[in-house]
């Protein structure tokens, strides 16, 4: 059975075009009435967490003046480093926020060892990687975190992520034969994993049945292998313009949102492209991606 486009899927924009987590000071200008009122402009109905959102109270009044949702929010964890049982009760609080801001997915990254936020790091070639001990860790305390976020109606959808220890195919593979697909969903994020394995689509084909979420996240492939060839860290890649918005690089979308559409998919589609907000004004990017998404996306469906 193939979703109803328009009550099935709903469109979002997350704040890194605006604001970057990784470096505060990307768009520190931005405030939050400006992001969530320039994402009504575009025309989207919600978005993720930011680093800098306040808590509940505040933000959920903000988005209910706006009619707009969460979708979910990042939550960097710490499997490896601090065991299972410290990095639940982090996750845990994780989740009680999401709960209040009524938001359904939990983004899970495992970020031992990571290399995303390194200022030499050639994210290229130097992503980490675990041991078969450390593999074996990971997935068990994925699977405790899904337990956890049941209890509050949420869902982990795990982040495969350039520079992690569970980037490519191959170890997303691990990943998904390792872990309960009742407790560990699969965000799948077209951007990283087009830059990690050149071609997007076998990921989404063999997991379709476990993407609880989605990332659009489209690629400049003339930036990606200028990047590519000087060594460059992920912070300098994205601000060279690596990263940008559907319709604006050269990944195709079409064949992304059909399968997508053809296997029933119900929930969130989120645009997510960091790139340097004072090149690419963030409205503008999110106007473009919105055009895109109507007109060569949903159009005729
Ligand atoms: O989902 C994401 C969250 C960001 O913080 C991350 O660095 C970005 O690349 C991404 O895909
Ligand atoms: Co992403």
């Amino acid at each position: 059975m193939s979703s109803n486009v328009k009550e099935d899927i709903k469109w979002g924009i997350a704040p890194i075009g605006w604001r970057n987590d990784d470096i505060p000071s990307i768009g520190k200008d931005n405030n939050l009435q400006q992001l969530l009122s320039d994402i009504v402009v575009a025309g989207f109905q919600g978005t993720e967490v930011g680093g800098f959102f306040p808590g509940p109270e505040k933000l959920n009044y903000e988005l209910k003046l706006r009619n707009l949702q969460i979708a979910g929010q990042w939550f960097s964890s710490f499997i490896i480093r601090d065991g299972i049982e410290k990095a639940s009760e982090a996750f845990e609080k994780h989740c009680q926020y999401l709960h209040a801001l009524n938001a359904p997915i939990a983004v899970v990254s495992e970020q031992t060892y990571t290399i995303q936020r390194s200022d030499t790091a050639n994210i290229f070639t130097d992503k980490a990687h675990f041991t078969d001990k450390e593999w074996d860790e990971v997935c068990k305390g994925l699977n405790y975190y899904g337990e956890i976020a049941a209890k509050y109606g949420i869902k982990v959808a795990y982040h495969h992520h350039m520079g992690t220890g569970i980037q490519t195919k191959e170890e997303t593979d691990r990943l998904m034969a390792n872990t309960d697909p009742k407790l560990v969903g699969l965000l799948y994020d077209t951007g990283h994993i087009a830059v990690s394995d050149g071609d997007y689509m076998s990921l989404l084909n063999d997991h379709i049945d476990r993407v609880v979420h989605v990332h659009f996240k489209d690629v400049r492939r003339n930036k990606e292998k200028e990047c590519r060839e000087k060594g460059l860290t992920f912070q300098d890649s994205f601000l060279n313009g690596m990263f940008t918005v559907p319709g604006d690089g050269d990944l195709d979308f079409k064949p992304v949102f059909d399968k997508l559409v053809a296997n029933n998919y119900k929930g969130w589609i989120v645009v997510e492209a960091e790139q340097d907000p004072a090149k690419a004004n963030p409205l503008e990017m999110a106007q473009i991606a919105h055009k895109y998404i109507q007109e060569h996306l949903i159009e005729g469906k």
